[in-house]
């Protein structure tokens, strides 16, 4: 079982490399450095859905190339979670990975891209493995939003949660990440643990050290699950 786990920066990489005991060795790439350790390959894809995209696209391409092509790409690392449901520390799994505002404003509001005709707004993990997942570690199942810029007010909160009322959680890689294991056609996992609530912007009440302990904790029960996973189950 060949797994991918992109995440944003390399703080979330190095949570997530914590839960593996084998030792480290970097594979440079053009732009991205794959860090392996036993079945696990680590990237810091980049901050924004379209950096992690590229950063995902040019691992599962060489891994292609080289006869070598992963089973699975897991989207990783810290997020906004909405309250109650996605309380500091928390961790939640996507059985949605969906792009909030990839769409257009309309007099009548938002519009999804899909509704525009083009393309797609979700992609849906392995349903089976997705409640595994849930089981193993704790984490609640739910929709995690995609967003390209961070939200920072009630009002824009309230928006998203009628708009995603399954909404747990927002981050800024998923969809991204997504789009390119769905362009392999390998399945796709997003694991984040919650560092801050979804809403008015304090940065200085974000709890990152509590949610890469918590995704480092998460990894270490998520491993058992993959190995027993085989890639053809729903
Ligand atoms: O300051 C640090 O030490 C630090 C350590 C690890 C990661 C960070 C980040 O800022 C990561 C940015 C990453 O986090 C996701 N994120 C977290 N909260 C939210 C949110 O409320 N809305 C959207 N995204 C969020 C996101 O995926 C960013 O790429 C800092």
């Amino acid at each position: 079982m060949r797994v991918l786990v992109a995440t944003a920066v390399p703080a979330e990489r190095e949570a997530v490399a914590q839960a593996f005991t084998e030792p480290v060795r970097e594979l440079p790439l053009p732009g991205v450095t794959v860090h392996r350790s036993g079945g696990h390959d680590l990237i810091a894809a980049g901050v924004g859905p379209a950096l992690a995209a590229a950063s995902t696209a040019t691992a599962l391409t060489a891994a292609a190339l080289g006869g070598t092509p992963y089973d699975l790409v897991v989207s990783a690392g810290i997020a906004g979670g909405f309250a109650p449901a996605a309380p500091l520390g928390s961790l939640v799994v996507a059985d949605e990975i969906t792009a909030a505002d990839l769409g257009a404003e309309t007099g009548d509001g938002f519009l999804p891209v899909t509704e525009l005709g083009f393309g797609t707004v979700t992609h849906r993990p392995p349903e089976a493995l997705v409640r595994a997942i849930a089981t193993a570690t704790g984490a609640r199942a739910g929709t995690v939003l995609t967003v390209a810029t961070v939200t920072g007010t009630a009002a824009r909160a309230d928006a998203l949660r009628a708009r995603h009322p399954r909404a747990l959680a927002e981050a800024m890689e998923g969809f991204g990440v997504a789009e390119a294991a769905a362009a392999h056609r390998v399945p796709v996992l997003e694991l984040r643990a919650v560092s801050n609530p979804v809403g008015p912007r304090d940065r200085a009440a974000w709890r990152v050290g509590d949610a890469l302990a918590a995704l480092t904790e998460g990894f270490g029960k998520l491993t058992n699950v993959l190995t027993r996973w085989s890639p053809h189950e729903s």
